[in-house]
């Protein structure tokens, strides 16, 4: 698939990224002479964050290029990004062409952040408003906005690269979410020019208490809860009447003067300009990365997305063993040492213990029925680093597979196709209910001998049953 986007700003660049990481190719266009080299910084930022979003690798990237002949380009799109400045006059100057040369199956998505589409398309064009949250290669929203086969169809290609698209109803003003984010703002700005608060104050109002609720549940769920076990209704009664105390001044906005970007740029260097805006970027993504995969943990909001994403990659083609892990590593999962935290060696294991078990059947529907497998012992050697960003790839060997017994011996491999550790696992089946151990059901037992004995016949690893002590 091919993906052309016009404007490789903060936003057109985050796009590009977000489509290359997902193996599509990707043309660029923007008259900036600085353009290139902005871009390549955009996509290394994404390249070291969101593959570690998985525990799956991404497919192989695609390639990158940079176009002048925008009708050229247009016509071999599938998706065609603008994201030139929110002027209106220059988005129909780029918007008509593009529609003119587009193929017709082609989405034209426009990153405007508050224009209509009537107002984009007023010239004849047919663009669809396609509004993504910065950084693009790793939040999943875009608001998509216009026709409906159009939004339909873009939806499902956003879905395949792992986005939340969230269709509006009706087109308006700034969409949805750039009116909440407007009216935070237009009281933000308040608070600064009345001399209440300083950015960084109004910052930690945010990130220390409701910002980071609503990464979770958003608005309505939390105010749910805060109602106590009346929920919505106790809460409307007790915070209703605030509706007409004097608590916002949204429509009434502050005179946007030289004196009030001086105040607030300056507030925004002494609290953030020890760090150059690169050096900000990376804190915030590996911020993002790690609560995200908090949230995968229990499906929620955007780890919802992540683990509806996660099922489509590509898994591994057959090899003689069966290949139960295959990602990159987060930067998250980096210590003090420079390189990949003992602790995570294991973490990696257990996932592809996880795997295995859904390949003999033991997946979740199973365990709910009230059986699994749980771990009484571990062994991990240590052989060679691993760095973040590198691909971590897993191979299990069955050394014994029968009665309560799963035996397992899991290799790591690091990017250079090198065994970076060993983890041998014992694993005893269990009955739920009764917390004893217990036999497997029957299509368990067959499918794990199936393995058991196609392995005995395999070499046996080097270090299968190795006891602690310096190697030789
Ligand atoms: N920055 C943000 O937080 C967000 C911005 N947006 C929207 O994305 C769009 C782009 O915004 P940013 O990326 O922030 O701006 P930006 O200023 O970072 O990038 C705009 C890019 O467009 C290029 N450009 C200018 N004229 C062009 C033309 N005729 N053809 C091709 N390229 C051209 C510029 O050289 C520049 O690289 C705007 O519509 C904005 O509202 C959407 C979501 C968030
Ligand atoms: C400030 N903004 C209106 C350009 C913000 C957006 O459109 C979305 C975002 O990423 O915050």
């Amino acid at each position: 698939m091919k993906a052309l986007i016009i404007g490789g700003g903060v936003i057109g660049g985050g796009w590009a990224a977000r489509f290359l990481l997902n193996g599509w190719d990707v043309a660029v266009h923007d008259p900036d002479p600085e353009a290139e080299r902005k871009l390549g910084e955009a996509i290394g930022n994404a390249r070291r964050s969101l593959p570690g979003l998985y525990d799956r690798a991404l497919p192989p990237e695609g390639t990158l290029t940079f176009e002048d002949d925008l009708a050229r380009a247009a016509k071999n799109a599938d998706w065609i990004q603008e994201s030139v400045p929110e002027r209106l006059e220059l988005k129909h100057k780029v918007l008509g062409p593009l529609s003119e040369n587009a193929a017709t199956a082609a989405v034209i998505g426009s990153s405007t952040s508050g224009f209509k589409p009537s107002e984009l398309n007023a010239n004849g064009a047919r663009a669809i408003v396609a509004h993504p949250f910065n950084p693009v290669y790793l939040l999943p929203l875009v608001e998509l906005v216009g026709d409906a086969d159009q939004t339909a169809h873009a939806s499902n290609l956003l879905k395949s690269i792992g986005m939340f698209p969230l269709t509006v109803r009706k087109e308006i003003d700034a969409h949805i979410a750039d009116r909440l984010l407007e009216a935070v703002w237009r009281e933000s700005l308040w608070l600064v020019k009345d001399g209440v608060a300083t950015t960084e104050e109004i910052d930690e109002a945010i990130r220390m208490g409701f910002g980071i609720r609503w990464a979770q549940m958003g608005l309505f769920e939390t105010y749910r809860i805060a109602g106590g076990e009346a929920g919505m209704k106790h809460f409307m009664a007790q915070f209703g009447p605030a509706l007409a105390w004097p608590w916002t001044k949204l429509m009434d906005v502050p005179e946007f003067t030289d004196e009030l970007v001086d105040l607030i740029a300056g507030q925004s260097d002494s609290q953030s300009g020890h760090l150059s805006i690169r050096e900000l970027e990376r804190l915030r993504d590996d911020n993002l990365v790690g609560m995200m995969r908090a949230l995968k943990k229990t499906g929620t909001g955007a780890g919802g997305i992540l683990v509806q994403h996660e099922q489509q990659l590509p898994t591994a083609g057959p090899t003689a063993l069966p290949v139960t892990g295959d990602r990159v590593i987060p930067q998250s999962w980096t210590d003090y040492n420079g390189h990949m935290n003992e602790t995570h060696y294991l973490e990696a294991a257990a996932a592809a213990t996880d795997r295995f078990m859904e390949m003999i059947g033991a997946d979740a529907e199973y365990i709910a029925g009230g059986r699994s497998y749980f771990t009484v012992e571990n062994h991990i050697c240590y052989l060679k680093e691993l760095l973040a960003g590198e691909r971590l790839t897993i191979t299990t060997q069955v050394l014994k597979g029968s009665g309560k017994t799963l035996h397992l011996f899991h290799t790591l491999y690091g990017s250079k196709g090198t065994a970076a550790a060993t983890v041998e696992t014992l694993l005893l089946h269990v009955d739920l209910t009764t917390r004893k151990t217990a036999l497997p059901g029957p299509q368990v037992q067959a499918r794990l001998a199936e393995y058991a004995d196609a392995h005995s016949r395999l070499t046996p690893p080097s270090g299968a049953g190795r006891r602690v002590g310096e190697r030789e």
